[in-house]
């Protein structure tokens, strides 16, 4: 096994997301496969002989109104058949999850099962322990192309050379688009800018995670917080928002109070520069190793406050580093992890919508039973590519 990765193993969104490992909150069609990854988790640093800050530590989901509190506890209805931790709270109970917590709230829903691992460690981790194991890991390594004979997949073509190979996977999250374009592919893909930050390391505080309408927290290994603006992120405006704006239409009607839109810089360096290259020039996986984008400083430093209204005890921890990422997401927030009918020996795992560190040890081992044509640990049918293709209009469940 080959990996080839343009910049370094965990410079984009793998080391970029909030950390969190939860099943609760999933959309139905994705809980099976979240619940695998959370087994896959628990037993990760003893199966590699690594770090990866792995450590259950329960989540939360506020509620500021009984409105709200409904809204959450309706998820319980979808938990229900896998027979999770998953339950509704009240107020007492919050209060003793979230030591320090000076703002009332009426309830939550809460998984103790759920908890966190390091998004800059665990990759890096993984991807260690697979090269002890004899995989092939090539970082500055971008893969400019698939080459196919008969139909089928031949070879990639890198920056370094050609592997021959007759199966490829996708995993290019924020370029998986540009990359199967000229592989006659139209997947939907489109990014939403994520904005976190840490703190220095404080004493004290709450080990649970939590999530409320103005801050997402959650302690780190190092003994600081990560922390997150509880909206949705900014939806930068680029030309692949006006191709598949159709395709987005239910997402961003159920997103709308959440999502920022906004037009700028982006728009341009994508009409300029995110298109596919003859696989005999520099491609924009090299013009670019490592997508960097600019942080959201007034809603980073939103988050910041809310947390620190939250729990004034911690308000003088230091602010180290603020960062985002780019979420790739589809028009149903549900992945792609799927074989690619119309060119065998394709594979794409992509897409999962501001959920894949958590999930991605389930969807690790999908994707590579699928591969290998053996029986799949869940049901894959929910992440196969061709919902975008065969008339199935793939959108968000409502209120989810
Ligand atoms: N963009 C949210 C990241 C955390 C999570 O959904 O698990």
């Amino acid at each position: 096994m080959t990996l080839c990765e343009k910049g370094h193993v965990g410079g984009e969104q793998s080391s970029r997301n909030w950390g969190w490992c939860r099943k609760m909150g999933r959309d139905p069609r994705e809980i099976p496969l979240s619940i695998e990854a959370l087994r896959l988790w628990s037993g990760m640093n003893a199966r590699i002989g690594l770090e990866t800050g792995f450590r259950t530590t329960g989540i939360l989901y506020l509620a500021e109104s009984e409105a709200q509190m409904a809204d959450r506890a309706a998820w319980l209805d979808y938990a229900r058949p896998y027979q999770l931790d998953s339950r509704a709270i009240g107020p007492a109970e919050v209060d003793a999850l979230l030591p320090g917590n000076t703002r009332p709230y009426v309830g939550a829903v809460y998984t103790a099962s759920d908890g966190r691992a390091e998004p800059q460690k665990a990759a890096p981790a993984i991807a260690a322990a697979a090269r002890a194991k004899g995989a092939i890991v090539l970082q500055n390594c971008a893969v400019r192309g698939v080459e196919t004979a008969g139909g089928r997949v031949s070879a990639v073509v890198t920056e370094r050379g050609r592997i021959v190979t007759s199966q490829v996977v996708v995993a290019g999250g924020a370029w998986s688009r540009l990359f199967t374009l000229p592989l006659g592919l139209r997947l939907p893909q489109l990014k939403v800018r994520s904005t976190v930050l840490r703190t220095a390391p404080v004493e004290g505080g709450p080990t649970t995670a939590g999530w409320t309408n103005a801050v997402a927290w959650r302690k780190r290994l190092d003994g600081g917080y990560s922390l997150a603006n509880g909206h949705g992120g900014i939806a930068d405006i680029v030309p692949d928002s006006f191709r598949f704006f159709l395709d987005f239409l239910p997402a961003l009607r159920a997103e709308w109070n959440s999502l920022h839109l906004r037009l700028g810089a982006r728009f341009v360096e994508e009409f300029l520069n995110w298109r596919p290259a003859a696989l005999d020039e520099v491609s924009p996986y090299e013009r670019v190793r490592v997508l960097d984008p600019e942080p959201d400083m007034k809603g980073s430093l939103a988050a910041k406050k809310a947390f620190d209204a939250n729990f004034p005890q911690l308000a003088g921890a230091r602010v180290e580093q603020h960062w985002a990422g780019m979420i790739d997401a589809t028009p149903d927030a549900v992945p792609v992890i799927s074989s690619i009918d119309t060119m065998p020996g394709l594979f794409v795992a992509t897409g999962f919508s501001g959920h894949g560190f958590g999930i991605g040890p389930g969807a690790g081992r999908l994707m590579a039973e699928l591969v290998r044509g053996v029986t799949p640990v869940v049901d894959p049918t929910p992440f196969r590519f061709s919902r975008f293709t065969d008339g199935s209009k793939p959108r968000p469940i409502a209120g989810l």
